[in-house]
């Protein structure tokens, strides 16, 4: 006979699985939970338990339509849990004494109708990073200990009715922060952490004051009520301008992407004239540790062979004369220089022989996939003279030495440069398997689909372990993020491409699509000169928006962060399963594009917000890992 819910008072049975009966039997009126025990061990394998040893580590019922309350003594042996989820569901009354669960690392309780005062006994978890406890009917003040859990990431109280101040929040960590929509009274603390956060933070609070919100804090007599009411709300337009900044409507000229297929016929060849002309030019030449190649002038040769009536074809020839004019500038004493601890896989001979494809235009060049001996495929991108005319030979030199030591499997490497008066070439591995862009838009005639919620979380984790390399490992950042940077290797890892050229170029002579415009954080709109680690956060929220609605960015609401999740929902065909995880990727978007770059978190914080979430959803059933 099977053990059925509700349970028997049964010493054999495991004492996490009468736990978490017992809480079934009080949370779960509507019986949406079928646990049953046939055998000894079946309760891990329940739907969100999730154990190690026979223990429960794991309790994850986020959108479960658990209607009910959460039993006093019901959870709280299950001191092995690490996180507990039961986001979204329909629990009320107060939330029990959960101190003796030490090992609790998140509380997710957002979204129910718990009621009663803050759950003190829930500072004794020092453990805790992430506490939600949002869209309650939360009472009372909160404590002013608060500031003992000083491992917190996330801390989301928004939409109860606490009263009373804001504690002196000092946690470094605190990266997602929400106390709005409650009845908060008096002067916020202007501490390291609180200072962090922008006025939405703590908007819908009518009685807060203080510098952090910009808003004055009066003395009243203090018969007048509260000493710590505060004046009409003035807000300074800096106040209000948190969240994701306003983008001029889709109207430039868009920028032309010629498409691989498209092009082969009449491209093929273009580099090879430059790679023709090189080998004409080049003699082989080592300097130091590096090989240099010196090349000399000679005529092109391939070039009026392919001439026909078509009309792609003479758009090709008239581009193979404006590069052979351009060639034939070139210094005798260009060199070709594989970046440093490069092993030279193939010789000069050979890439100059290679034929070539054209890949696309960008605001930097020209790129081409160039292939070797019918073998070795590279990706050569021709830098536009004019635009990098601002760097001197030296400095192009000493900058691609530093970007060619960057080495990381987020990033496609640059195996070699090449510079001669008026041309320059930067050599990359050649990425099969399209860019992201391609991925999440498509072709332009089908309507694009957004990805499963687990491939925008896995390409999120690729850009952001890429980039935090690049902002730890050098003074170097990206500067130039957006989907068609982002390639898939051969096995759809995300790899960025394109990082750091475009702090060689002269931004003046961009003229930028809205979309590229889109990924630019405010402070660098006019000029890319003071671009910084912080612009490279600002970008990759952008571009997690774009993964998670398949929305080009141009196309990015304007929207307080607290209604960028309904706005994300809405692109989504929501498959009911997903909602708790799209909340936190939306938060980790939202904060990202804030609108002034110190309270954006850094690289290495937001690669730490997106593992936590990637560690909680792999222990969930409802989450398969791989691409749509
Ligand atoms: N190493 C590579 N492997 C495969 N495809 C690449 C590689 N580098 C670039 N591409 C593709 O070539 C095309 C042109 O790239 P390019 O970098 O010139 O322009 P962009 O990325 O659209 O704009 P920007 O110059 O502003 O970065 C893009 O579709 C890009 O995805």
């Amino acid at each position: 006979e099977p053990i059925t819910y509700p349970p028997q008072t049964n010493l054999m049975l495991p004492s996490d699985a009468v736990s978490i009966l017992s809480f079934k039997s009080k949370a779960d009126l509507h019986n949406k939970l079928l646990y049953v025990l046939n055998e000894r061990f079946d309760y891990c394998q329940w739907r969100g338990v999730n154990c190690i040893q026979g223990r429960v580590v794991r309790f994850l019922l986020p959108n479960f339509g658990l209607f009910g309350t959460f039993p006093a003594n019901s959870l709280s042996r299950l001191d092995q849990l690490r996180v507990l989820s039961l986001h979204n569901n329909s629990l009320s009354g107060p939330i029990p004494d959960l101190s003796s669960l030490y090992n609790l690392k998140s509380l997710f309780l957002g979204r129910n109708h718990f009621s009663g005062t803050f759950p003190s006994p829930i500072l004794f978890l020092h453990r805790l990073t992430s506490l939600d406890l949002s869209y309650n009917e939360l009472t009372g003040p909160l404590p002013v200990n608060l500031t003992t859990l000083d491992r917190l990431n996330i801390l989301r109280l928004e939409w109860n009715r606490f009263n009373g101040t804001v504690p002196p929040l000092n946690q470094p960590f605190l990266l997602i922060f929400n106390v709005s929509g409650n009845n908060l009274t008096g002067k916020i603390p202007v501490t390291p952490t609180l200072s962090k956060f922008n006025t939405t933070a703590f908007s819908l609070n009518p009685h807060l004051c203080g510098k952090i919100i910009n808003k004055a804090c009066t003395t009243r007599a203090p018969f007048f009520g509260s000493s710590s009411a505060s004046s009409p709300a003035v807000q300074s337009p800096k106040a209000n301008s948190g969240g994701i900044v306003a983008l001029p409507p889709p109207h430039l000229p868009k920028k032309k992407h010629q498409r691989p297929g498209m092009v082969l016929g009449f491209t093929v060849g273009i580099a090879l004239i430059i790679f023709s002309v090189l080998l004409a030019l080049a003699v082989v030449k080592k300097q130091g540790g590096k090989k240099r190649v010196e090349s000399k002038e000679t005529k092109p040769t391939t070039a009026s062979s392919e001439a026909t009536n078509s009309k792609t074809q003479v758009e090709g020839v008239s581009e193979r004369k404006s590069v052979i004019n351009e060639i034939q500038k070139l210094k005798k004493s260009g060199n070709l220089v594989f970046v440093d601890g490069e092993v030279e896989g193939y010789s000069l001979e050979q890439l100059m022989r290679a034929s070539a494809e054209l890949l696309g235009r960008g605001s930097m060049g020209i790129t081409y996939k160039a292939v070797i001996d019918g073998q070795l495929i590279l990706t050569v991108k021709r830098l536009d003279a004019g635009k990098t005319a601002v760097t001197s030979g030296e400095v192009f030199e000493q900058h691609m030495d530093a970007v060619g030591a960057l080495r990381h499997p987020n990033l496609v490497p640059v195996r070699a440069y090449f510079q001669a008066k008026g041309e320059r070439l930067v050599i990359y591995d050649y990425q099969p398997n399209g860019s992201v862009s391609n991925l999440v838009h498509g072709s332009r005639s089908t309507r694009a689909k957004p990805l499963h919620w687990t491939s925008c979380l896995k390409i999120a984790e690729d850009v952001a372990e890429g980039l935090a390399y690049i902002h730890q490992a050098s003074r170097l950042f990206h500067g130039n993020l957006k989907s068609s940077n982002v390639l898939l290797g051969s096995d759809f890892e995300a790899c960025l491409a394109d990082y750091s050229l475009v702090l060689l170029a002269d931004s003046s002579c961009f003229t930028e699509d809205p979309d590229s415009l889109a990924y630019k954080a405010p402070e660098i709109r006019k000029s890319s000169r003071r671009l910084t680690p912080k612009s490279d956060v600002y970008a990759f929220g952008v571009f997690l928006l774009e993964l998670l609605t398949g929305k080009l960015p141009s196309r990015h609401p304007v929207l307080v962060p607290r209604d960028m999740l309904e706005w994300v929902r809405a692109t989504r065909e929501d498959d009911g399963g997903e909602y708790h995880w799209l909340g936190m990727l939306t938060e980790v978007a939202s904060v990202c594009s804030l609108t002034s770059p110190e309270q954006r978190p850094a690289m290495w914080q937001v690669l730490k917000m997106i593992h936590e979430i990637k560690e909680s959803a792999m222990m969930d059933d409802s989450a398969s890992f791989g691409y749509s």
